[in-house]
């Protein structure tokens, strides 16, 4: 099974987005790619909540999920949009931060609300509090498809690792994580936690992510650290993305997930562990 990830560098406005997006996707499905990903927050990356309340939509009527669930059933790939920011019914008037898995047929196979928010403080310039504009998912996620089972998660939730244990453990054989990863941390800990979340559970990692330069966050430009990523149940690099906006390849075998398990059984020896 070929796997194509879309690396954006997206803007706050869904409808400048949306038309890049379809063209890779175009792109991506030409080549023979079966499966193809995107990045955490494809329809808009914003931090500004007045903008995000005029063009964010309810699932129901997100014009970027109605174009990618038509885009998905005429090419007849799988889809993993890797989230949109979308309303919600919440009182609090927070947004959701929604993967959806789309069958070749346009149908919503799975939809996972990223469960961890990042509430940082990256350096003195630079601080997030998604948990302000994001109300958090509670429920992991896996999907089937015929080529494998598919443990959904977005970004912040790559430094969970209990998580992916979870996922692995309920028969994921690839793992997703869309991502905007910020450039300072980029550099220090992407590769590196994709590298690990594979190697650990034996399973691929399917890493899509921003890259470039968005809307200001907080005064100043805000900066995503691309390197979209494929790596191997054996922990191998198989693609990165580099810096700018475009496509990543790689071929998926599921024996490589059964052999890199045969060769250390780290997943089935877990055990329960007493103590503090
Ligand atoms: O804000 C949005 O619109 C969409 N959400 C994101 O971009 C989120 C929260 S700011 N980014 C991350 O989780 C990056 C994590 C990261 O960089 C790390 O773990 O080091």
């Amino acid at each position: 099974m070929k796997c194509g990830l879309l690396q954006l560098s997206v803007t706050d406005d869904p409808e400048t987005n949306l038309p890049v997006t379809r063209s890779l996707l175009r792109e991506a499905a030409a080549t023979g790619a079966g499966l193809v990903l995107t990045p955490e927050v494809t329809n808009c990356l914003s931090s500004d909540r007045a903008h995000q309340n005029a063009v964010l939509r309810h699932e129901e009527d997100d014009p970027t999920l109605a174009a990618l669930r038509a885009d998905a059933d005429a090419l007849g790939i799988w889809l993993l949009i890797g989230s949109l920011a979308l309303k919600t019914d919440d009182p609090d008037g927070r947004f959701a931060n929604r993967s959806f898995l789309l069958g070749p047929d346009g149908a919503i196979v799975a939809r996972y609300d990223k469960i961890h928010m990042f509430d940082v403080e990256v350096s003195e310039t630079e601080r997030y509090r998604e948990s302000a504009g994001y109300r958090p998912g509670t429920q992991a996620v896996v999907a089937d498809t015929p080529f494998a089972r598919i443990g959904l998660t977005v970004c912040y939730d790559l430094r969970f690792p209990y998580l992916y244990r979870q996922l692995a453990k309920a028969g994921a054989e690839v793992l997703t994580v869309p991502s905007a990863f910020n450039d300072t941390t980029g550099a220090a800990h992407w590769e590196i936690l994709l590298r690990a979340r594979a190697i650990e559970n034996g399973a691929y990692v399917l890493a899509p992510a921003q890259t470039g330069t968005h809307a200001a966050h907080a005064g100043r430009p805000r900066r995503s650290y691309g390197h979209s990523m494929i790596v191997s149940p054996w922990g191998e690099v198989l693609a990165d993305g580099g810096i700018e906006p475009g496509l990543v390849l790689a071929d998926l075998s599921l024996d490589e997930v059964s052999h890199a398990r045969a060769r250390i059984p780290s997943l089935s020896h877990d055990r329960s562990i007493g103590g503090p």
